[in-house]
C-alpha cells in the first residue's frame, strides 16, 4: 500500500514536527492514508552510517539510503522537512553527544593516520554538509509564495527597514582568480568516461578519478579558485572595511558546499587574523586547530594549553580585533562573530535578513551598523549588489504593495555547483588538472594550478535541463507571468546551458509567452523594478541561484521563507514536498530551551501537506484523501486570515498553539463540507469539542511556557522528554485520541 513519508530531521522543525503529526496522523486516519516517519536528522545518519562500532539495539535502518530510492520510484510522496547539513564543528558536537549516550562511535579524524581512519573519515564525510537534500531531490523545483500567503503579507506587513541613499553597505567580491574568472566549459556529445588528475611540476601525479562515466549531453565545467588572489582581496577587504568604518563580515555556504566553502572560510579567518596565525603558527600545528573550522573550535582548542599560553594567545586574538575593523556579530550578547563557526552565517539566508534589516548587520555592542558584505567568488555576487544598489536608490520594498517572485530551478541529479563535492580538490603542489576523455584520450578541460587553490568540476545532466525548462514553460502557461531564465552570456557554463534552454523552448507551445535570458545581473534589475511596482516575474534559475532567490525574495515579501510553498516534482512521476524554502531555526531552538517558546512557523509543512494529500488522493483513487487536502488548505487560508502564526514573543501563542488553531479550522472545514458524509461525521464532533475547549487548550498551551525547558540533548533529544514538551494540553491530546 502506498504511503505518505514524513521526515524527522532537527533542530526547530524536528519540534514542530512532535507536535503537529499526532493532528496529521489523527486525522488522516480517517482517510485510510498512512503516515511513516523516516529519520534523516544529522543523529539518526551518524547511528545509521556505523553499525559495526554499535550494539545490536542502537542499530537502525538506514532511512535516507531507503528515501534516496524511493524518489527513483512513480509512488514517492514524501514531506522533507529542513534538516540540519553539519559544518564540521556540529558534526563533531553531535558525534560527541551521542558518545555521551552510549554510541561507541568513533572521533572525526582530522588528519587520518592509517586506512582505518581514512574509511571512518569518509563515511563522516558523506553525512557532513548538504548531504540530504542532493539526494532525495530527484526532480526540479517549483517554490513559490500561494496567492494567500501574499495576501496575508499584504495586510500584516512585516517590518522592512528603511534604506539611505548614503548607506556605506556593499557588496565586495572578486574581479579576477576566482571560480567565476577561471570557468571552462563544455557540453559532452557521446556518453564517455573521463579521468580527472593533478600532473604536478615536479613529474609526478595525482589522479583525482580515476574512470567518471558521462552521460551523452551533459554539461561539464571544470574552474579553480587561485588562493593567491583569494588572499589578496581578502587582505585588501579587511583593510578597507577598516578605512570606511563598516563592518567586515563574510557570507558562504559552508553548509552545502561543503568542500570548497569551509578553505575559502578558513582564508577569511587567517586573512583577519594574519599575525595571531603568523605567531603562534607552530602552537596550533601541535593542536591540530584548522582555521577552516573558525574561532569557537580555536578557542576550544586553547584550553589544552597552560594557562599563561593560552592568555597569551586569546590576548593577541583580542588585539588583532581591535586592529581590525568590527566583525558582525551573530550575537553580540555571546560574543559570537560572523568568523566563530562557519555554519554560522550562510548566505542565502545571511544576505537577505541584512537587506530587510536596512543594509545592516550587528556590531559587538549590539547596534546595527554598515557593513562590507564579502563575498569571495563573483560568480552570483551581482544579486545582492544589484539588490543593495536598487534599495540605496529607491528605499526599501514595501510589503504591502510589491509583486511576487516564484522561482522555478534547476537541481535534479545533484545539477552544478551541489554537485561538485567529489570533484572539488585542494591542490597540494603546482601543476596542471587535466579531464581527459577516455574515449579520445584527448584533454578537453585543464588549468595551471599553484598549491591551495580550489579545483572543482560540476556537472548537469541534459534530462534535467529538459525537465527544467518544460516546468518554466508550464508555470509561465499557469500563471501568464514573464518568466526569466537567469543566465550570463559571458560565463562559460551558462553559454552551454543557453544553447540547450533555446533549442528546448522551440520543443514547447510558448505563444503569448513572455520568456527571457538575462545575465543574473540585468534579471534582477528588471525584476526588481517590476517587484516595485507589483508586478510578478517567474525566476527560473540555476541550483545556486535557486538556493538564493528562493530565500531572497520570500524574505523581502513575506518575511520568511518558510511561508513557501516548496514542490519537487519527481522526474519519475513521485512527488518531493518540501516544508518552505528555509533551514532549521537553530535561534528558535536556543529560545525553547531558555524559556519554553517555540517560534518556528509550520506554514510550508501545512502548504505541502495539502499538496501531498492531494497527490495521494489522485495516485491511489483515493476521494477522502482529497477531501482531506482540499480541508488544508481552507484550514490554511482561515489560520492565515485569522493571524494564527507562532508569535516570536514568550507567553502567546507559539508553534503548538498555532498547530491547534490548524486543527481547529481543518476539522471545520471537513465538517462543513458534503462530498463525504462519513468525514462529516467524524469531524462535526471533532470541530465541536475542539471549538468547546478553545480556550482552555489555548490556556495549557501558553501556561506550559516562561520557563527552561530540558529535551535531554540537541542532536539526539530524549523522544519522551520532547513529546511530552511538545504535546503539553492533556485536553487537546484527549480529543485528538478519539478521532
Ligand atoms: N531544506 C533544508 O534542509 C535546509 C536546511 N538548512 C539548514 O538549516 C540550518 C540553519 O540554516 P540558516 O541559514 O541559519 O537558516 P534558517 O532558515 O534555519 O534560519 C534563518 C532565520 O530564518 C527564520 N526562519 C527560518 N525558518 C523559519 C520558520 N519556519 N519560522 C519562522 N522563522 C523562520 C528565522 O528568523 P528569526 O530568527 O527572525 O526568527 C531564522 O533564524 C543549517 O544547518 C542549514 O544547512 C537551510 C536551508 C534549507
Ligand atoms: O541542503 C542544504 O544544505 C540547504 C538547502 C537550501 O538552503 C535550499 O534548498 O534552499
Ligand atoms: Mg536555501
Amino acid at each position: 500500500m502506498s504511503k505518505i513519508f514524513y521526515t524527522k530531521t532537527d533542530e526547530a522543525p524536528a519540534l514542530a514536527t512532535q507536535s503537529f503529526l499526532p493532528i496529521v496522523k489523527a486525522f488522516s486516519k480517517t482517510a485510510n492514508v498512512t503516515i511513516e516517519t523516516k529519520d534523516i536528522s544529522l543523529a539518526g545518519r551518524i547511528i545509521a552510517n556505523f553499525p559495526d562500532f554499535l550494539t545490536p539495539d542502537q542499530q537502525i535502518s538506514n532511512d535516507l539510503e531507503e528515501l534516496g530510492a524511493l524518489v527513483k520510484k512513480p509512488e514517492a510522496n514524501i514531506i522533507k522537512l529542513p534538516n540540519i547539513s553539519a559544518s564540521i564543528p556540529q558534526l563533531k558536537e553531535a558525534i560527541s553527544e551521542l558518545q555521551g549516550k552510549g554510541y561507541a562511535l568513533p572521533d572525526y579524524p582530522d588528519n587520518p593516520g592509517n586506512d582505518k581512519e581514512q574509511e571512518i573519515k569518509s563515511r563522516y564525510d558523506k553525512i557532513k554538509g548538504s548531504a540530504v537534500n542532493p539526494v532525495l531531490r530527484e526532480g526540479n523545483s517549483d517554490r513559490r509564495a500561494p496567492r494567500a500567503v501574499k495576501n496575508y503579507a499584504k495586510q500584516n506587513p512585516h517590518t522592512m527597514g528603511a534604506w539611505s541613499p548614503d548607506s556605506k553597505t556593499h557588496v565586495a567580491t572578486m574581479q579576477h582568480g576566482d571560480f567565476k574568472g577561471n570557468e571552462k566549459s563544455l557540453t559532452v556529445k557521446d556518453a564517455t568516461k573521463i579521468k580527472i588528475e593533478l600532473v604536478r611540476n615536479d613529474g609526478t601525479t595525482k589522479v583525482f578519478k580515476e574512470a567518471m562515466p558521462l552521460l551523452a549531453g551533459e554539461i561539464i565545467d571544470a574552474t579553480v579558485m587561485n588562493k593567491a588572489a583569494l588572499t589578496t582581496f581578502l587582505k585588501e577587504q579587511i583593510k578597507d572595511a577598516k578605512d570606511k568604518g563598516v563592518l567586515f563580515s563574510l557570507h558562504m555556504k559552508a553548509t552545502m558546499m561543503k568542500v570548497s566553502d569551509p578553505i575559502i572560510f578558513g582564508h577569511a579567518v587567517e586573512a583577519y587574523f594574519a599575525d595571531v596565525f603568523e605567531k603562534h603558527q607552530k602552537t596550533f600545528e601541535e593542536l591540530g586547530i584548522s582555521a577552516n573550522d573558525g574561532l569557537e573550535s580555536l578557542f576550544s582548542k586553547l584550553d589544552q594549553l597552560p594557562a599563561d599560553k593560552r592568555q597569551e594567545i586569546e590576548g593577541d586574538i583580542e588585539q588583532a580585533i581591535e586592529n581590525g575593523p568590527d566583525l558582525a556579530m551573530v550575537n553580540s550578547d555571546k560574543g559570537i562573530t560572523n568568523l566563530h563557526v562557519p555554519s554560522d552565517v550562510i548566505i542565502d539566508a545571511s544576505m537577505p535578513a541584512m537587506i530587510r534589516n536596512s543594509g545592516k548587520m550587528w556590531n559587538a555592542e549590539g547596534k546595527p551598523q554598515d557593513t562590507k558584505a564579502v563575498i569571495p567568488d563573483s560568480s552570483y555576487a551581482d544579486i545582492y549588489s544589484a539588490t543593495i544598489d536598487f534599495c540605496k536608490k529607491h528605499g526599501a520594498f514595501d510589503p504591502t504593495t510589491m509583486g511576487t517572485v516564484p522561482n522555478v530551478g534547476l537541481m535534479a541529479q545533484k545539477a552544478e555547483e551541489y554537485g561538485s563535492h567529489d570533484k572539488t580538490f585542494e591542490i597540494d603542489a603546482p601543476g596542471t588538472v587535466k579531464v581527459i576523455d577516455l574515449n579520445t584520450n584527448e584533454t578537453v578541460l585543464e588549468h595551471a594550478v599553484e598549491a591551495g587553490d580550489i579545483w572543482r568540476m560540476c556537472q548537469v545532466k541534459d534530462a534535467p535541463i529538459q525537465d527544467w525548462v518544460k516546468l518554466a514553460v508550464s508555470r509561465a502557461k499557469a500563471t501568464q507571468w514573464p518568466a526569466v531564465f537567469w543566465l550570463d552570456e559571458n560565463r562559460a557554463h551558462d553559454v552551454e546551458l543557453i544553447k540547450k534552454v533555446t533549442t528546448y523552448l522551440k520543443g514547447h507551445d510558448t505563444t503569448g509567452l513572455d520568456i527571457k535570458i538575462m545575465s543574473p545581473k540585468e534579471a534582477t534589475e528588471y525584476t526588481l523594478k517590476r517587484m516595485k511596482d507589483g508586478k510578478d516575474t517567474i525566476s527560473v534559475s540555476g541550483n545556486v541561484l535557486r538556493d538564493y532567490l528562493t530565500d531572497l525574495f520570500p524574505i523581502l515579501e513575506v518575511g520568511t521563507s518558510a511561508k513557501m510553498l516548496s514542490i519537487v516534482p519527481l522526474m519519475n512521476g513521485g512527488g518531493l514536498f518540501e516544508t518552505g524554502a528555509g533551514g532549521s531555526a537553530p535561534k528558535h531552538v536556543e529560545q525553547f530551551l531558555e524559556e519554553g517558546h517555540l517560534r518556528w512557523d509550520s506554514l510550508g509543512e501545512f502548504l505541502a501537506l495539502g499538496v501531498s494529500l492531494d497527490f495521494y488522493g489522485e495516485k491511489n483513487d483515493n476521494p477522502k484523501a482529497r477531501i482531506l487536502g482540499d480541508a488544508l488548505d481552507s484550514a490554511t487560508e482561515k489560520f492565515l486570515v485569522n493571524d494564527k502564526s507562532p508569535s516570536r514573543k514568550v507567553m502567546e501563542i507559539d508553534t503548538r498553539g498555532s498547530h491547534f488553531y490548524l486543527a481547529l479550522y481543518w476539522a471545520e472545514a471537513l465538517a462543513s463540507q458534503d462530498k463525504d458524509q462519513e468525514l462529516k461525521g467524524v469531524f462535526g464532533k471533532v470541530y465541536q469539542q475542539l471549538s468547546e475547549k478553545e480556550e482552555q487548550i489555548v490556556k495549557e498551551l501558553i501556561e506550559c511556557q516562561g520557563s527552561p525547558k530540558d529535551i535531554g540533548g540537541y542532536y539526539l533529544p530524549d523522544a519522551q522528554k520532547v513529546s511530552s514538551a511538545m504535546r503539553p494540553s492533556s485536553t487537546l491530546n484527549s480529543i485528538l485520541d478519539t478521532i
